[in-house]
């Protein structure tokens, strides 16, 4: 939405400009901000302009007019005295003009009363003179207050039926924090939530209601009225559950879209559905944008970290909007860009979100190491976990543990009223699955969902803990030096992580042609998710020259150092009971990973013994297979 805001000098557009833009959440211009010097050198000498000076000016303006439309809108305060200029600046349709007119006396009053403007006031006349009256927009009585106009402007049927550039379809957690996010960067939003008689009635008009602050935020209970609200091409986010929900939605809302119309699932999808959902759409002429959305609710509403992939053509439409609400980077970059094709950006939401089970699983273990290992208490955990994100661990997960450790319920800890069966929805596992069928290993991260699996079977735990008397083990050696290891050893299971999540969007990115930007997923990773943190920051220099964090030359010393204390620290925490699903396999898969001779000769000796599978000979480099008849071969005692 463009409002341009006329009048002569001293009429008020500065003041109503600024004020309406503050209400309608957009940026306001000013369009003497953009003279060039020549002309303001001018003008404070009381000389007027001529055409000759102001054409460059409103070009420049117009160009400006295009990009502020393109990115949600603006409104401008700009003087636009005469018909030819206005026509100059109408560089976009529908762009809504208010013109501010008063009386001589009044508009020289609040001239003299100005300071530090550099327009003469000398210069009324000229202006005044100059002034052609249009014959459309709104005509604006300027005796009235700024809040006064603003309420006037406000009920105008071009803004409050204004065609809305964004809509979303489901208003639960993070639906609404989108939406909020959208209208409080001045991007016009229609929301839409299903209508369940009895159940769920009324939910986005009364989100609405709940808004005011935002006018361009529009409520809409049935869906014919929620896409009629829409701007053409429409461009919809559904921010619904997973699965069949997403069908559905499209499948009520395709007969209603017209060719070029954007879908947007931001929902945590499965990627293949999404490979499906992108191919399906595209041959009925519409788009799909698959996009992960990282955040949560606090994310959401005031920055997520966004992975669009499938229609590029489509991303091209949505990145001014995009970029307007997503978090930014350290660089004031937003941590948003288009990932690849088909359902490339969902698949590495699921990959950050099985990085983000293991990133707390492995916290889960450093707790339960400091609680029961070294009879730390909530507090001093908490202290520890403080002085680690000091240190170079700052993570956002790492953060809001050391917060949740502090939590009281009354004299309790409310940690300890938590109970320990811990709930999934489907990323996780998915990602197993995929790294199976793509035969990437994923050891550390499957360790992290296998590990809320086992968790979610309390009763039987409870049984077998009591059958063989299991206890965790406290340890006797010097807490500070164990802090220091278990610092150590979590910082590289926290490596070892990230290398096994990067690995496998390596492969799948190579075998689906996707040509995935892994230091590009590393910047729109480093602010907005829930895996953010200053190791991710790492990440974005370390993927821009190498594919893997283990060939890192600057952390090969300090990884080897950190392998010592994370084999320890298993090799203690597992002699004292305690569980380190994560950890253990974090260091396994590293120590498999640097092993020159691994076992596996044994493997194949036996898969050949009992199969005929045949094996490859260290002694030939060919690489050719051999069979040998093991049992036949075995020499017998004589
Ligand atoms: N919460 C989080 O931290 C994050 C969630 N996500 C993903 O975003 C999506 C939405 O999550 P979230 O907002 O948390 O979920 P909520 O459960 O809070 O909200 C779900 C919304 O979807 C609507 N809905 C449910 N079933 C259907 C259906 N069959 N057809 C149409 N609408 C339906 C619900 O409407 P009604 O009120 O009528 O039931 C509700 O508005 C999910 O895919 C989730 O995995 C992604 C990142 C973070
Ligand atoms: O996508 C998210 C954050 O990025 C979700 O909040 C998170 O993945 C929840 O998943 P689960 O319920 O399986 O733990």
């Amino acid at each position: 939405m463009i409002i341009i805001v006329t009048g002569v000098s001293g009429s008020g557009k500065t003041t109503l400009g600024s004020l309406l833009a503050k209400n309608l959440h957009l940026p306001f211009y000013d369009a003497d901000d953009f003279h060039p010097t020549a002309n303001i050198e001018k003008m404070t000498h009381g000389i007027p302009l001529t055409d000759h000076d102001r054409w460059p000016w409103l070009d420049h303006l117009a160009g400006n007019i295009q990009k502020w439309e393109s990115s949600g809108g603006g409104i401008l305060a700009c003087s636009a005295l005469r018909e030819v200029y206005r026509e100059r600046l109408q560089t976009v349709p529908d762009i809504i003009w208010l013109h501010l007119k008063g009386m001589k006396e009044v508009i020289a009053e609040r001239m003299a009363a100005r300071k530090g403007h550099y327009m003469n006031p000398d210069l009324l006349d000229s202006q005044l003179n100059t002034w052609e009256e249009p014959g459309y927009g709104y005509q604006m009585d300027i005796t009235k207050t700024p809040e006064e106009m603003v309420k006037e402007v406000l009920s105008y049927p071009e803004i409050s039926q204004a065609a809305s550039h964004i809509g979303i379809i489901g208003m639960g957690v993070m639906g609404k924090s989108l939406a909020l996010n959208f209208a409080e960067k001045g991007v016009p939003v229609s929301v839409y939530n299903r209508f369940v008689e009895g159940k769920e009635e009324n939910i986005a008009s009364q989100f609405a209601e709940e808004n005011t602050e935002f006018p361009l935020l529009k409520g809409f209970d049935d869906l014919a009225g929620f896409l009629s609200s829409l701007q053409s091409p429409k461009k919809i986010l559904l921010m619904i559950p997973a699965g069949a929900a997403i069908d559905q939605q499209i499948a009520q809302l395709e007969s209603s879209l017209q060719a070029g119309d954007i879908l947007i699932d931001g929902g945590n999808s499965f990627y293949e559905d999404s490979n499906r959902r992108v191919k399906d759409l595209e041959e009925k002429g519409l788009h799909f944008v698959a996009m992960g959305v990282s955040g949560g609710e606090e994310g959401a509403r005031r920055g997520p970290s966004l992975m669009p992939g499938g229609s590029r053509e489509a991303f091209d439409i949505l990145a001014p909007y995009l970029q307007k609400i997503a978090a930014k980077d350290t660089h004031a970059n937003p941590c948003v860009d288009y990932i690849g094709p088909a359902g490339s950006g969902h698949f590495i939401k699921m990959v950050h979100n099985s990085i983000e089970y293991a990133e707390m699983q492995a916290l889960a273990e450093i707790y339960q190491l400091m609680k029961y290992g070294l009879k730390l208490t909530y507090p001093e955990i908490s202290k520890v976990l403080k002085n680690w994100a000091n240190e170079g661990l700052r993570s956002y997960l790492l953060e809001i543990t050391a917060d949740i450790l502090l939590v009281r319920d009354g004299r309790e800890y409310l940690l300890d009223m938590v109970l320990d069966k811990a709930g999934q929805k489907g990323t996780g596992s998915w990602s197993l699955t995929t790294a199976l069928n793509f035969q990437v290993p994923y050891s550390p991260l499957s360790e992290a969902v296998t590990a809320r699996m086992l968790s979610s079977n309390k009763s039987n735990r409870v049984e077998l803990a009591e059958y063989y008397g299991h206890r965790f083990g406290a340890f006797a050696e010097d807490k500070v030096i164990l802090i220091e290891k278990l610092k150590n050893a979590y910082a590289l299971t926290r490596f070892i992580n990230h290398e096994v999540g990067f690995d496998l969007m390596k492969t799948v990115s190579e075998k689906e042609g996707w040509n995935l930007n892994l230091s590009e997923i590393a910047r729109i990773w480093t602010n907005g998710c829930i895996i953010r943190s200053t190791m991710m920051e790492q990440l974005v220099g370390i993927f821009k020259d190498n594919t893997s964090i283990f060939t890192t030359k600057s952390l090969k010393s300090k990884i080897k150092e950190m392998k010592l204390d994370l084999t320890y620290i298993v090799g203690l925490g597992l002699q004292h009971s305690h569980a380190l699903p994560v950890m253990s396999a974090a260091a396994n898969y590293f120590l498999s990973r640097i092993t020159t001779d691994s076992p596996a000769n044994l493997i194949q000796a036996q898969r050949d013994y009992f199969g005929a599978h045949t094996y490859q000979r260290k002694d030939d480099p060919s690489g050719a297979f051999f069979h040998s008849d093991w049992k036949a071969s075995v020499p017998h005692p004589s």
